[in-house]
């Protein structure tokens, strides 16, 4: 373990360029460019060290400031999985970046000890860059530090975040076919590791899902729109969708037409466009071509995050957020699990982001709670884990959805003619016990979604133990959160979870049957017996669903609600399918995979994203204003402080309050009484030097007002620097 080279490299070409604390926040190292040379260093450095650690697989490390202005740049690292760098290396990050010049060999060492590193593992690490002008010299000193410590880079140069997310995983998982644990899909091969493999990925997944549109019904008018005109953010995103365009060519499929508008060629990044600016200002980004338009989308600035608009017949501005798309692909893959008759459980997460209207729609309307996680995609995605089809999405257009290796499995299933379905099981065994208990306090639950073995879907609460922290801050009246858990025990139980979703997938069926059957005792001694529907009804009832195109378009998490009440539960094998059943619950888990795989699942995706709900717009005829009548979001309004040190700012239950300063959440509180519906939150921005404030309530006027008042009280109580808040003007 020679360090020499990282001494030397400090002295003549990267030393330390500030005296403030910096932290790896919600995403990465994020700042104004002229000063981030150093950071790309020890970065460099850690990712070496990262991919040994993780026996020489390849860690990404992505130059990028996502939605900030062009002067700033930023580094995420990417593990070999795809997902976000792993919270106990987050510290890692945070310690090499704050330590003195002469004090990063000690660190380094220490990091070396602590996480027992084989310094002779060689390493790589896999760089991309976004297009902002000080990438390229940023991505040399990513190199340099690589390099100092003998471990080697492969430059993809140009890429968005998620492709490169995607990239390293498929490396990664064709690498090591043998330790499958660790990789997203199983189904990725070395050709998937490149920016064609990506392409092809998800232009074939996304052209087979198309070729399956049915006919309209008779009556029923295809209101799908092929059309749609996208805001590249001046940005990556326009260059690299440009790319994905000319792969979408179909044979059995008619793709959408894509339009790109911002796409560099003669805007800058961000500025007065993007998915950031469209859903924070809540209006058309520069550029929007109005005439002849109906469909439109925003990508942010490395093309993780997408959002739609459209204008009403009056010529209003009309939102289409994450939240708006959460329901789309929620309602879409609930009715799939349903027609697939599969077993798997759907869950649902949100940040305090998420519109009161949207998580009012799920709660009050399909009486249905929320998962709530404080923001950024670590928590989002780690929660979504849990559950068979996890779909998370912050309201801000960053999602994606997540199939488990079980999921996987049953819908293969299908497809090789296997129609067993098999009945619910449950995460583990002591969550089983709570969660069919009686008479417990609710503590750290959150629901998830699973269909009786008849195919229909159910509700159901799961408790989240102590122990599973990315989901401990659901519930308000708990009052926990994420931070409460001591960083390695979050590492620890990452891995245990992975475990145990992996070990559904080879339980052998005679254990299954004897498990179900011990089960359904159990079951049968709490509960009623369920009715069991006659076998004709069945088949009836699917006939009608299969002709009735319009019930086709309505949210089947409506219908998840009404089937909980009914109880119905019947078991029959293969045999007992009718032709038209099996046909049926095949094309259903044929939609089920291929949606599994235009998703990146690895990361929020905007052109994977843009793919899937143009996928589900046009397999359910609809437009987008169809779409938007879901439910009526609340104006809100999102605002930024100044204050000297964001960080006075602590906030407790999913950061939708604070608890210092003192004094801070109760007059916060008391502003929110004043208005109707209102609710409002503030936290410290892991991404820029400011105190974010969120507010919303029934008119924009008041949302507005609401987010001024709350906003002046952060300034005069959290330290505000330079000009008081103004209030927006409407
Ligand atoms: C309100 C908001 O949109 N916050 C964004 C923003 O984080 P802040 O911590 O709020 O700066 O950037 C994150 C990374 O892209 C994203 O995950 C998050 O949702």
């Amino acid at each position: 373990m020679n360090f020499n080279k990282v001494k030397d490299k400090i002295k003549n070409g990267y030393p330390k360029g500030t005296d403030r604390s910096l932290s790896y926040g919600t995403a990465g190292f994020r700042g104004p460019a002229n000063n981030l040379d150093w950071v790309m260093f020890r970065m460099g450095l850690l990712g070496a060290l990262r991919s040994k650690h993780q026996h020489g697989k390849a860690i990404g490390a992505m130059i990028t400031a996502s939605h900030n202005p062009i002067d700033d740049n930023g580094i995420k690292l990417i593990d070999p999985n795809g997902e976000m760098l792993e919270v106990s290396w987050e510290s890692a990050a945070t310690d090499l970046v704050n330590a003195g010049d002469v004090d990063v060999v000690n660190v380094l060492k220490n990091i070396v000890a602590k996480f027992e590193i084989d310094f002779s593992i060689p390493a790589i690490v896999y760089l991309a860059q976004d297009t902002r002008p000080s990438s390229d010299m940023l991505s040399t000193a990513v190199r340099d530090g690589v390099e100092a410590v003998g471990a080697s880079v492969k430059d993809f140069h140009l890429l968005t975040t998620p492709q490169l997310h995607h990239i390293v995983n498929a490396q990664n998982s064709a690498l090591s076919n043998s330790e499958q644990v660790d990789a997203m899909s199983s189904s990725l091969t070395a050709a998937d590791a490149s920016e064609e493999g990506y392409y092809a990925k998800l232009s074939e997944a996304f052209l087979g899902l198309l070729a399956l549109k049915g006919s309209s019904a008779e009556g029923v008018k295809d209101e799908y729109e092929a059309e749609i005109y996208v805001d590249g953010a001046n940005g990556i995103g326009a260059m690299k969708l440009a790319g994905l365009r000319s792969r979408l060519i179909g044979l059995d499929a008619k793709p959408p037409i894509i339009r790109i508008f911002n796409d560099g060629k003669d805007g800058v990044l961000n500025e007065n466009c993007g998915a950031d600016y469209v859903k924070v200002l809540q209006k058309p980004p520069k550029g929007t071509p109005i005439n002849g338009a109906v469909k439109y989308a925003a990508f942010d600035g490395d093309a993780d995050r997408v959002v739609y608009f459209y204008f009403d017949q009056a010529g209003a501005f009309r939102l289409l957020d994450g939240d708006k798309i959460a329901t789309l692909i929620s309602s879409f893959f609930a009715d799939l699990v349903r027609e697939s008759g599969l077993s798997l459980k759907i869950g649902i997460v949100q940040t305090a982001y998420a519109n009161g209207a949207s998580t009012r729609y799920i709660e009050q309307e399909l009486k249905v709670p929320v998962v709530c996680v404080p923001t950024g995609v670590k928590h989002l995605h780690h929660c979504a884990k849990q559950y068979d089809i996890g779909i998370y999405f912050e309201a801000n257009g960053h999602g994606t959805v997540l199939f488990s290796s079980r999921a996987d499995m049953l819908i293969q299933n299908i497809l090789d003619g296997k129609f067993f379905s098999e009945p619910y099981l449950p995460l583990a065994p002591s969550q089983t016990e709570e969660s069919h208990g009686h008479g417990r306090h609710r503590k750290n639950s959150h629901v998830g979604f699973k269909t009786d073995d008849k195919g229909d879907l159910l509700v159901e609460e799961v408790v989240v133990e102590k122990d599973q922290p990315e989901c401990k801050v659901a519930e308000s009246e708990d009052n926990m959160q994420v931070g409460d858990v001591p960083k390695d025990e979050l590492a620890l139980n990452t891995e245990a979870k992975v475990d145990r979703v992996e070990g559904f997938s080879i339980v052998p069926k005679d254990e299954l049957a004897l498990k179900h059957e011990a089960e359904k005792e159990e079951e049968d001694e709490a509960v009623p017996m369920p009715s069991v529907i006659p076998k004709d009804e069945v088949a009836l009832k699917l006939e009608r669903e299969l002709d009735d195109a319009q019930k086709k378009r309505q949210s089947s998490l409506v219908h998840m609600v009404q089937s909980i009440h009914s109880h119905n539960v019947e078991f029959f094998d293969a045999e007992e399918l009718t032709e038209k059943e099996k046909e049926s619950r095949t094309l259903a888990a044929k939609k089920l995979q291929l949606a599994s795989r235009v998703i990146n699942q690895t990361v929020g995706d905007a052109m994977a994203d843009l793919l899937l709900v143009e996928a589900v717009l046009s397999l359910r005829g609809m437009s987008i204003r169809q779409w938007d009548e879901f439910y009526q979001d609340l104006p809100s309004r999102q605002l930024k402080v100044k204050v000297a040190d964001r960080n006075v700012i602590q906030t407790t239950d999913a950061e939708r309050k604070c608890s210092t300063p003192n004094g801070l959440q109760q007059t916060i509180d008391s502003a929110v009484r004043r208005y109707q519906s209102g609710r409002a939150f503030v936290r410290p921005s892991g991404t820029e030097d400011v105190v974010r404030v969120y507010a919303e309530a029934d008119t924009q006027e008041n949302a507005d007002k609401l987010a001024g008042e709350v906003a002046s009280s952060v300034f005069q109580m959290a330290g505000g620097v330079g000009q008081p808040p103004a209030r927006p003007s409407v």
